[in-house]
């Protein structure tokens, strides 16, 4: 008879915060079933000197630690990392993060998709305001870094050119498209994707814009806990609002996931009322808050399985992101 089948670890390097919210017990607990254990790696101490790990998961910043993965990925050629740093770093700049969808190639049949009009601001003093004044107001300001600091979550919805200069460079503005208030969060998980419906920012009116006395701020308006008396109104809207075909979304997800050299993210998605079947991507985020997905245990414990065994059968001739070109 076999002996005991061979357990697998997965590796984890991820801030407090992040390490409490996504290593939940029901998480632990599943993956263990199936033969993996989910150890928190030591960032005190050197990575290559940790382990042994059959992957590494991370969502941490910073050159250190970046060099650590590279020592670590020397030593250790045949451990995937999710995700490589490189291609994390791309989300964190809006619009390095965007080109990436402008630059999908995908057949656009009844739904079509693409960005927001934008531009980058690095400094008021050099800028063409021929170059803004092409935008439609109103206008969403959107740090131009996305490092996962609470400053770079920080918008603000601008109603008038004027009100523009108050905001400290550099910026991505963007133009706000109405969307029914309701955003998209489409959830990557390797393979499996799953769109989710959230609470966005309401609709504007004609007489809002140019008004130079409103400008709004706000930060995580998808997380915001709505107050008694709005929430059924809200609950109404999300309810009705419809889905956009999941067949969409997955080429969406499977383009960005192959352009990207990414396993986990997620993206946001509006839905233009004024087309009906035009979608924006409007956010890309690396390593979300996969315990808000419905089934997250299932889909995670899933997904480590399919890594610590992929590289079994096929481990000659890996292609350089870690992520099988073959069609699924
Ligand atoms: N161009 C746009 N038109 C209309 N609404 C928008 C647009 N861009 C952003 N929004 C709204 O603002 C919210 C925040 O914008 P965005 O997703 O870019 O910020 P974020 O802080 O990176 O979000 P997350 O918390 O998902 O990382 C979106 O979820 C959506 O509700
Ligand atoms: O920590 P940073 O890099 O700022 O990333 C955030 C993402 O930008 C958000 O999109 C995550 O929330 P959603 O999973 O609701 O998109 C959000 O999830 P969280 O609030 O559960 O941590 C974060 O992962
Ligand atoms: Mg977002
Ligand atoms: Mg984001």
């Amino acid at each position: 008879m076999a002996g005991n089948p061979r357990r697998f670890t997965v590796g984890y390097a991820l801030a407090p915060k992040k390490q409490m919210s996504f290593i939940q017990p029901s998480l632990v607990d599943l993956s263990r079933q199936r033969g993996i254990d989910l150890v928190s790696i030591d960032t005190t101490r050197p990575l290559a000197e940790q382990g042994p790990f059959d992957c590494v998961l991370h969502k941490l910043y910073g050159e250190d630690w970046k060099a650590q993965l590279d020592d670590f990925a020397t030593k250790n050629p045949g451990v995937p990392i999710v995700d490589p740093p490189l291609a994390i770093t791309r989300l964190h700049n809006r619009i390095s993060m965007l080109q990436v969808v402008s630059e999908l190639n995908i057949p656009q049949q009844r739904e079509t998709f693409g960005i927001p009009s934008q531009l980058v601001i690095y400094d008021y003093g050099t800028l063409d305001s021929s170059v803004v004044e092409a935008l439609r107001l109103p206008i969403i300001a959107k740090p131009l870094v996305a490092d996962g600091s609470a400053k770079s979550h920080k918008m603000s919805l601008v109603f008038h050119r004027d009100n523009l200069l108050k905001l400290k460079p550099p910026l991505v503005l963007q133009e706000f498209v109405n969307h029914g208030g309701v955003v998209f969060k489409v959830y990557v998980v390797g393979d499996y994707v799953q769109c989710v419906k959230r609470k966005s920012l309401p609709d504007v009116t004609e007489e809002d814009v140019g008004d130079s006395g409103i400008s709004v701020t706000f930060s995580h308006v998808s997380n915001i806990t709505t107050q008694d008396s709005s929430k059924a109104e809200y609950y109404r809207q999300l309810d009705e609002a419809e889905m956009p075909p999941l067949s969409f979304v997955t080429e969406i997800a499977r383009g960005l996931r192959r352009a990207l050299g990414l396993r986990l993210f997620n993206f946001d998605v509006i839905r233009d009322v004024k087309v009906g079947t035009h979608y924006l991507v409007i956010d890309i985020n690396y390593f979300p808050g996969f315990a808000k997905m419905p089934s997250y245990e299932e889909v995670l414990t899933d997904f480590f399985w399919n890594i610590v065994h992929e590289k079994e059968p096929k481990d000659a001739g890996g292609s350089a992101t870690g992520i099988d070109d073959k069609e699924e």
